[in-house]
């Protein structure tokens, strides 16, 4: 299992202009002629300042198509034939090359690393067959849009809309139905795959879907039979769909379902490139549908994922993005560093970066909401440009003053004890920590082999609802996000009566999360006043009552009437600052963005749940911690939010 990251910078266009380049491609050592492997870019906010990013190798503009392929694909060709996977991806904004490196032009030079690929399949399968090896190449090609996944080598019309099921058969997934052609030439392969293109964009016009909003998925199959042994082995090719952030584009509804789960695969896809790139045991590849029926990172495959990128400030967020999704586990550098005393003197107070940021900052708590952000400590005068940008947001006057105080030497106590040095010390450490946030630390190889099991054991078993709660839980406890681990171990426990370990683990998390304002479920014994009512006892009485549309557990759930199989959570009081616990409830069940869950909510069916699942998706901004918040999510506004509130009462 090994994945070769590496970066290529289209040309520019024909409308782009050559003042407008911001993005180049370096070597990483003193030697100006060494190979490329570094991308610079500068920091949005300051353009002295470069950020570097180290790949394993990076193409400039004049990189051709052979180049790439001779470098990147070729070498995997072999491995191919030697049994294993190959699985290629290009990542990239829309506009940045991701087809033109895939597929390319029709031409012998523009032709991309797809139609080489199976060139250099043939021509090897020839010298193998001449060694009296039988060789037959099959393909499928198929497109998973909106997390569902459409045969490309049919017509459009023969399409349902729920796409085409997955199941896992003998420890692989497959797509049920998917059709494989054999392809015996690579006159035949490129009949087959323009034909199949042309479905794309038919079908993507159909759906309301641009090409660049699906992954498309080309898989070549080669079997190889000597004698009585045939191995099999894959190459896929993956034109990812556009990494773009919508909000920065169009907003609508389409496009945020669309952008909802796109981000839930790539971000999928980038776990999955770290675990294999940190030779992890585990790598979660049935987290997403996509890296599933790749099986991405299994049979000592070998992965390149190739990140596009256009040279120009218009894709300047964009391009940092995408460079951040690359590089999760690379360091990235502050170019141009001043001399200590100059930094002291210039120091500007950190803020996020406004010009054109997606930065949202909610005023009242002077806070930001967006998980990007890039910072800077402002080392030169920055340029008129970036001088006049707005500041959404301002450190403490203590710390400006302090830091501005330009005469003062480095030694002199400043705040609270603390030297300017410690300052600096502190502000470098969180500047590093902002700029590239660390990757998750990996999980413990014990823990994560018994994740790969189980998740084996959920793959034989689909249908075991109690063991998919498990797994669930177990991940989440593995991400450390104990609170919705405790909510699925606890959804599970009724699957494994009696199981002491499964009630440990509930137990602890309970002891745990005992302090976590409505982390753990609440017992309760009798109705009596709001304030008082969810406070835990001694005593619990396990009788459900029913009232209404709901059923309210006396233990620790609510069962909703519409859905009678889903269970929620009714939490102690104190969920959050100044929290009812409907209040405390109704944000529980929003933030576990489980459509289940959401569809037990007053006056909302299975479509409407999925909506705001994936609007709370593709919003992306973390928790909504309060009423007022939900009532600003799309599709759903203050009348709904009391109804709910109200529904979850026990009336
Ligand atoms: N290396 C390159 N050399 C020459 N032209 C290129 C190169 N990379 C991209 N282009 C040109 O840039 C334009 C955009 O490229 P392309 O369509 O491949 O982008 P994309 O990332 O696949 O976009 P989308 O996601 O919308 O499908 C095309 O006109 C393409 O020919």
């Amino acid at each position: 299992m090994s994945v070769r990251v590496v970066a290529r910078i289209r040309p520019l266009l024909k409308q782009e202009s050559a003042s407008d380049i911001i993005v180049h491609a370096a070597p990483a050592g003193a030697d100006p002629h060494g190979a490329p492997t570094v991308v610079k870019i500068p920091n949005p906010k300051n353009d002295a300042e470069q950020f570097s990013f180290q790949f394993n190798s990076v193409y400039g503009a004049d990189a051709t198509q052979q180049q790439v392929f001779d470098c990147e694909v070729a070498p995997t060709v072999k491995h191919l034939f030697n049994g294993g996977d190959v699985t290629l991806f290009a990542y990239g904004v829309t506009g940045t090359g991701k087809t033109h490196t895939m597929r390319g032009g029709k031409s012998l030079a523009d032709r991309g690393v797809i139609p080489r690929l199976l060139s250099g399949i043939f021509r090897r399968g020839r010298k193998v067959m001449s060694s009296g090896t039988h060789i037959e190449v099959r393909m499928s090609y198929y497109e998973i849009y909106n997390d569902r996944v459409y045969d490309l080598f049919e017509p459009p019309e023969k399409r349902t809309a729920a796409g085409l099921p997955i199941r896992d058969n003998g420890g692989k997934s497959v797509v049920v139905g998917l059709t494989e052609r054999p392809c015996e030439t690579l006159k035949d392969f490129e009949t087959l795959y323009d034909a199949a293109n042309i479905n794309r964009s038919t079908s993507a016009t159909k759906l309301n879907a641009h090409s660049s909003r699906s992954h498309a998925i080309l898989c070549v199959k080669l079997h190889q039979t000597t004698g009585e042994t045939t191995t099999v082995s894959t190459a896929s090719a993956i034109d990812l769909a556009g990494s773009e952030d919508n909000r920065r584009t169009e907003n609508n509804k389409d496009r945020m379902v669309e952008s909802a789960s796109i981000n839930k695969s790539l971000f999928v896809l980038a776990q999955c490139v770290e675990a294999i790139s940190r030779k992890q045991p585990r790598v979660p590849y049935r987290e997403s549908k996509m890296t599933r029926i790749l099986s991405l990172g299994q049979n000592n495959g070998l992965t390149v994922m190739i990140l596009n990128l256009a040279p120009v400030r218009s894709y300047h967020l964009d391009t940092l993005s995408s460079l951040n999704f690359a590089n999760r586990t690379k360091k990235i550098e502050v170019a141009a560093p001043p001399s200590p005393e100059r930094k002291l003197l210039n120091r500007q107070p950190l803020r996020p970066l406004a010009v054109n940021a997606p930065v949202i900052v909610n005023p009242e708590r002077k806070k930001l909401t967006k998980s990007f952000a890039v910072f800077t400590d402002n080392a030169r005068d920055p340029p008129p440009s970036s001088r006049a940008a707005p500041r959404p947001f301002k450190r403490p006057s203590t710390m400006s003053s302090n830091a501005n105080t330009s005469t003062s030497k480095s030694s002199e106590p400043t705040i609270a004890g603390m030297t300017k040095a410690d300052i600096e010390a502190m502000i470098e450490a969180r500047l590093a920590r902002m700029a590239a946030p660390p990757a998750p630390a990996p999980l413990p190889v014990e823990l994560q082999t018994r994740l790969a099991k189980l998740e084996a054991r959920v793959a034989e078993k689909e249908d075991s609802e109690g063991l998919q709660h498990l797994l669930l839980a177990r991940q989440a406890q593995a991400r450390g996000d104990d609170v919705t681990a405790l909510r699925l171990y606890t959804r599970a426990r009724p699957f494994f009566p009696g199981n002491e370990k499964l009630l440990a683990r509930i137990r602890g998390l309970e002891e745990k999360l005992r302090d976590v304002p409505g982390a753990t479920p609440v017992r309760r014994k009798r109705r009596v006043s709001e304030a008082s009512e969810w406070a835990p006892t001694p005593e619990v009485d396990e009788r459900p009552v029913k009232r209404g549309k709901l059923t309210i557990h006396r233990d620790e759930a609510i069962e909703m009437g519409a859905r009678p199989k889903v269970k929620m959570m009714i939490h102690r009081d104190g969920e959050g600052e100044g929290q009812t616990p409907r209040t405390a409830s109704v944000l529980r069940i929003i933030n576990s963005r489980d459509t289940g869950m959401i569809r037990g909510l007053h006056g909302v069916g299975a479509k409407r749940a999925e909506a705001i699942a994936e609007e709370l998706w593709a919003q992306d901004e973390g928790e909504i911690r309060d009423l007022a918040a939900l009532g600003r999510v799309k599709g759903v506004g203050a009348r709904l939010v009391e109804k709910w509130r109200e529904g979850v009462e026990e009336v």
